[in-house]
C-alpha cells in the first residue's frame, strides 16, 4: 500500500505535495490564529545570502531576510520591503515555499511565505536588524572559500527545507516547537513535478 501523505493543518498549498521529511510526536497542536511573515533568500553564483539576526525573533541565528506582513500589504510586497529594510537591496523575488510554525506558549502560529531570487540590485549593507553574509551552496570548497551554510546556527527546521529551495523545488511544511525551540513534530513536502 502506498504511504499515506497527510499534509498537516495550517499548510497552504495549491498543488499536491509529496512528503520529504516527517517525524516527532503523534498530534499537531491546534492552531487558532495565524500571523503572516515573509522570509527571502538570494541565491546566485553558487552562494546564498543570509543575515545574522541582531535583535528580536531568532536573535543570534542566521536566516533569510523578512518580517511581519503589515496591514494593506501582500506577502510579496512585504518580502520586497523587508529585503530592502534589512539588507539594503532589491530583487525580483518569487514565492518558492510556505511554512507554518506553532511555538508552545505563543498563541498565534507563524505563517511564513518563503521567497527567492537569483539576482539582486543595489549594495548589500549591514542594518540595525541584520548582518548579511554570503555562504557557499556547493559542497566542495576550492578556489575562493566561502563558509558552508551554518545550519548549526540556524532554526532547527531550516535543514529540512533550505535544500529544496536551493534546488528550486516548491515546498511547504510545518513544525511545532517547544519553548526551548526544539522541534516536537515536523512535516515537509515538495510539489510533485
Ligand atoms: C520557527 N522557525 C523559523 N524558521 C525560520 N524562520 C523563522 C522561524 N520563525 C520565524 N522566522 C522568521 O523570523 C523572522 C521574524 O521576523 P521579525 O524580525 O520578528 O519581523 P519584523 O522584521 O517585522 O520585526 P521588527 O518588529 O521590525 O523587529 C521572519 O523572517 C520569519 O520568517
Amino acid at each position: 500500500m502506498a504511504a499515506e501523505c497527510v499534509v498537516p493543518p495550517g499548510v497552504v498549498h495549491d498543488r499536491p505535495l509529496v512528503e520529504v521529511h516527517a517525524g516527532g510526536v503523534d498530534e499537531w497542536v491546534p492552531i487558532k490564529r495565524v500571523k503572516m511573515f515573509t522570509n527571502a533568500f538570494i541565491v546566485q553564483d553558487g552562494k546564498i545570502l543570509l543575515g545574522y539576526k541582531k535583535r528580536g525573533i531568532g536573535q543570534g541565528l542566521f536566516n533569510g531576510f523578512g518580517g511581519k506582513v503589515e496591514a494593506g500589504e501582500t506577502p510579496a510586497e512585504a518580502a520586497v520591503r523587508e529585503l530592502r529594510e534589512e539588507a539594503g537591496i532589491d530583487a525580483p523575488l518569487r514565492q518558492i515555499g510556505m511554512l507554518s510554525f506553532k511555538v508552545e506558549d505563543v498563541e498565534e502560529a507563524f505563517h511564513i511565505d518563503i521567497f527567492m531570487a537569483e539576482e539582486h540590485t543595489g549594495t548589500i549593507i549591514e542594518t540595525e536588524e541584520m548582518r548579511p553574509q554570503w555562504f557557499s551552496t556547493t559542497t566542495q570548497t576550492d578556489g575562493d572559500i566561502l563558509p558552508p551554510i551554518p545550519y548549526e546556527n540556524m532554526w532547527a527546521d531550516d535543514i529540512f527545507w533550505l535544500p529544496l529551495l536551493l534546488s528550486k523545488q516548491k515546498f511547504a511544511g510545518r513544525a511545532d516547537f517547544n519553548t526551548g525551540n526544539k522541534m516536537l513534530k515536523w512535516w515537509f513536502g515538495k510539489e510533485t513535478s
